[in-house]
């Protein structure tokens, strides 16, 4: 729209608006439209009201097929009402004024389906063009018809509502005039008005076309921000609408500067996804976002949408189920954790676990002893020899006496001791290493193995036996070996002595293993160096020896790898809660209403226990993914349509080649189909122009998305030299709190975040301190940046990390300088100079 072409000053006059009178009439019109659709809504929940009292009603017969009906009738009154009234609030919001179409059909909506409009829509004269308004949709968050199947209001995502949000003053189709709507519940507050083909004298109904206010993005764009986003749905502009409705096959990628909307355009095309084939993404979408405060952040657009329940949003570090990141590793712990090499370690983690100490690796079996898993050098990983006999008899070597082989101190098994045929066969240490050895030369995963390794335990006790020599008529010999297996199976002894030998690993089990640092030396030889191994062994330190201590948000891409490393074997399945309808009816298929309408949570959180693999992916601020990161993402989207956004230029990933294959890896060789949005809608000019002096340090030759407003006011520069960085920004995040509305965020380098949070105690919640990387993705009124250079040096992406800092406020920003960013006299930081 007009808007993305030029920078508009805030400071100006709102151009087209001809006094109250005009606005205050055009108002009442709107609420007259207004009030039309509340009586419609009125009557459909009337309805919708009937349909439950009567399907009630149906109940009390009590017959199976009374009880059926009446639950599918409950079930879909319920849903129907339920949204009636959660999308009561504030979903008018959007009308064209369109030219006769060029065919003047009517599409299964009742909307005209041409965009052009008809040859003779213009009449040229005189006194210039000159046409007559044909028709007028109004936009909302779903579509409302009155009694006679006309619509009252088009659902957004419709294909008639797209010219609102497709029409440009270049190109703007049948469209002259598009408006805003604002309105509070029943309420219309006001109307803002783009005037498409100003050129023309257009009347509606005799009258001349009113044209109130300027434009309702810039409205939106200047309104206060809080603690969530809200949604764009009343000002999507041309470029963000294509990305929104395209076409979901394969894969759509979209890249753009900061504020240029990805991760809103993200969000609301996951509504529109479910508008279009809601049977299709009912498989469910997930939106991957880097970190838990954007989640939070987010988390409200879909609902505001009408959309909930189908889409997943997770932060990178909760994609585990039972996993939830609370912390950062350093930027050169994250540099490994995050590589792709770390998927050879893994392998070979995952496998050699099988080796350690029991409680060092395995599920089951109590607390580990203390010379286990994260124990350093001395933890011996075959210094026991505890045996089994299979007349129950424990022999423990060098393991606590009277202790059975889940709680031994010491490595597996050494040695399996049977009676069969009256006799003792033994099988050693060399045999039992030789036949795990055997089994783990494939590639299947560990915990799947295990059938395999007892099946050929047994048929190596077998051979030992002697059977094979005493049984020569086959038959006969099949015969004694299914009973031998038999026998020796069915003894407890013989389990536990697999449970130790065998035991199931769990993934955080194997990652506390990897604690030790000779251990994880060994399986990581030619693929880590020493200093990598003793970083990584000792950030691991923090799982504990049980593995059950905090994790970190890369921790987790590496426990997905290693579940898919050690497979988990079938359970059986737990029964179905009971259901006293079923108990009433014995009609176990039917879903009650109960269960369909339960809490949301219950479903959601059943859903996402359910579901390893989502119909639609969309991953915002890809930029940032390791490749570790995108191997985990992949394998929940192996059969999805995807979405990607992302801006290179705000990767705080050190190697963007390997991060480029992983995800080329992830996405597979569907075809891509890509945009690029161009617009900054977050940063007056004035703050953009600042962070594009970064932009060209840390990505020289990038072109900076132009900003769509100014405010007039430059960004601040203070110095907080002399250990005074603390209290200038308290001071600065003051300051910004009296000028803006809304709120105000102080971004320091990663290893000040707690400091940073007790400078600020006392002012309020408006004001949040955030870590470099926790400000992504996020906005405030205001920002202060301290110290710049001390963001840019903490990680080889610095540069990149502190473009993101300087780029979150949408009204003020203050840097705040330290010793190290060498401030001129206007304590202008060096990186910030010219
Ligand atoms: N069409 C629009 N109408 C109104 N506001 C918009 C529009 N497009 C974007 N915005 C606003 O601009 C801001 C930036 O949007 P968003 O956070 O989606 O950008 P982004 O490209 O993801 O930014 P970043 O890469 O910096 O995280 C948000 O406040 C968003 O609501």
């Amino acid at each position: 729209m007009a808007a993305q072409n030029a920078t508009h000053d805030d400071r100006t006059a709102p151009r087209g608006d001809r006094g109250d009178g005009v606005r205050d009439s055009e108002i009442r019109i709107e609420q007259a439209h207004l009030d039309r659709v509340y009586h419609r809504l009125a009557e459909k929940i009337h309805e919708a009201e009937f349909l439950m009292d009567d399907a009630a009603k149906r109940g009390q017969v009590g017959t199976p097929g009374a009880l059926a009906e009446r639950d599918a009738q409950v079930f879909r009154a319920g849903v129907h009402l339920n949204r009636l009234n959660s999308e009561f609030e504030d979903f008018l919001f959007g009308r064209i004024d369109l030219l006769p179409g060029k065919d003047g059909e009517r599409g299964p909506d009742g909307a005209y389906t041409s965009v052009e409009p008809a040859d003779d829509a213009i009449r040229t004269g005189p006194d210039g063009d000159r046409a007559e308004i044909a028709e007028t949709l109004h936009i909302g968050r779903i579509g409302v018809l009155d009694a006679d199947y006309a619509p009252l209001v088009i659902d957004w995502r419709a294909p008639a509502a797209a010219p609102f949000y497709r029409s440009t003053p270049v190109a703007p189709g049948r469209v002259v005039r598009r408006r805003v709507i604002r309105s509070k519940g029943r309420r219309v507050l006001g109307v803002e008005d783009d005037l498409l083909r100003p050129e023309l004298s257009a009347t509606l109904d005799g009258g001349a076309l009113p044209v109130v206010g300027d434009g309702a993005l810039m409205a939106a764009l200047g309104q206060a921000r809080g603690h969530t986003m809200r949604d764009i749905v009343a000002s999507i502009q041309a470029e963000q609408d294509q990305v929104i409705r395209a076409p979901a096959a394969s894969i759509t990628e979209v890249e753009g500067g900061p504020g240029t909307g990805k991760t809103a355009v993200a969000l609301h095309r996951a509504a529109y996804l479910l508008y279009q084939d809601r049977r299709r993404y009912a498989g469910g979408i997930l939106v991957v976002s880097p970190t838990p405060l954007l989640v939070a952040y987010t988390e409200g657009v879909l609902p505001s949408l009408g959309e909930e329940g189908q889409v997943a949003i997770r932060a990178v570090g909760s994609l585990v189920e039972g996993a939830e990141a609370t912390t950062y590793d350093t930027p050169a712990v994250a540099r490994v954790k995050g590589s792709s090499r770390m998927v050879k370690v893994l392998r070979k983690a995952a496998r050699g676990a099988l080796e350690l100490p029991r409680g060092a690796a395995a599920s089951a079996g109590s607390a580990p002893s203390p010379s286990s898993a994260s124990s350093s050098a001395s933890s011996s990983e075959s210094s026991d020899h505890g045996q089994l006999t299979l007349d129950g008899e424990l022999e423990a070597h060098g393991g606590r006496p009277g202790a059975g082989p889940g709680s031994r101190p010491g490595g597996p098994p050494e040695r399996l001791r049977v009676v069969a045929f009256g006799a003792r066969v033994e099988l050693g240490a060399e045999e039992l290493r030789t036949i795990r050895e055997h089994v783990l030369g494939g590639t299947a995963p560990v915990n799947l193995l295990r059938p395999r390794a007892r099946r050929l335990l047994l048929d190596a006790l077998w051979t030992r036996s002697g059977a094979p020599r005493r049984y020569t008529d086959p038959e006969l010999a099949a015969e004694a070996r299914e009973g031998f297996d038999e026998d020796i199976s069915s003894e407890d002894s013989f389990h536990e002595f697999l449970d130790a030998w065998w035991p199931e690993l769990t993934p955080r089990s194997v990652l506390a293993a990897m604690a030790d640092e000779r251990r994880l030396n060994r399986w990581s030889r030619r693929v880590l160096n020493s200093r990598e191994v003793r970083q990584v062994a000792r950030s691991l330190g923090r799982l504990g020896p049980d593995g059950q201590g905090p994790l970190s948000v890369h921790d987790v891409a590496l426990l997905d790898e290693l579940t898919t490393l050690l497979g988990t074997p079938a359970r059986p399945a737990s029964p179905r809660e009971a259901d006293p309808l079923d108990q009433l009816t014995g009609l176990d298929e039917l879903t009650t209403y109960a269960d369909r309408v339960s809490p949301r949570r219950s479903r959601a959180d059943r859903a996402e226990r359910e579901r390893a693999d989502y119909a639609h992916v969309i991953v915002d601020e890809a930029q940032d993914l390791t490749p570790m990161q995108w191997r985990m993402i992949g394998r929940r989207g192996r059969h999805a349509t995807w979405t990607v956004v992302g801006d290179p230029a705000q990767s705080s990933w050190s190697d963007p080649d390997e991060a480029g294959r992983a995800r080329d890896e992830a996405l597979g060789s569907r075809p891509r189909r890509r945009f690029t949005l161009t617009v900054n809608y977050r940063n007056p000019a004035e703050i953009a122009e600042l962070a594009t002096k970064v932009l060209t340090l840390a990505m020289p030759g990038t072109p900076a998305p132009e900003a769509v407003r100014s405010t007039g006011v430059a960004p601040r520069f203070t110095p907080g030299a002399d250990g005074g960085l603390g209290a200038a920004a308290r001071r600065e995040a003051a300051r910004l709190l009296d000028e803006v509305d809304g709120t105000v965020g102080v971004v320091v380098a990663m290893n000040r975040r707690a400091q940073a949070r007790q400078w600020l105690t006392g002012l309020g919640d408006r004001v949040v301190a955030l870590g470099s990387l926790e400000a992504k993705g996020l906005e405030y009124d205001a920002t202060v940046v301290v110290s710049p250079a001390e963001i840019a040096d903490e990680s080889p992406a610095g540069l990149r990390v502190l473009y993101v800092a300087l780029t979150r406020a949408t009204q003020r920003l203050t840097v705040v300088s330290g010793d190290r960013d060498e401030p001129d006299a206007n304590a202008v930081p060096d990186l910030l100079r010219d």
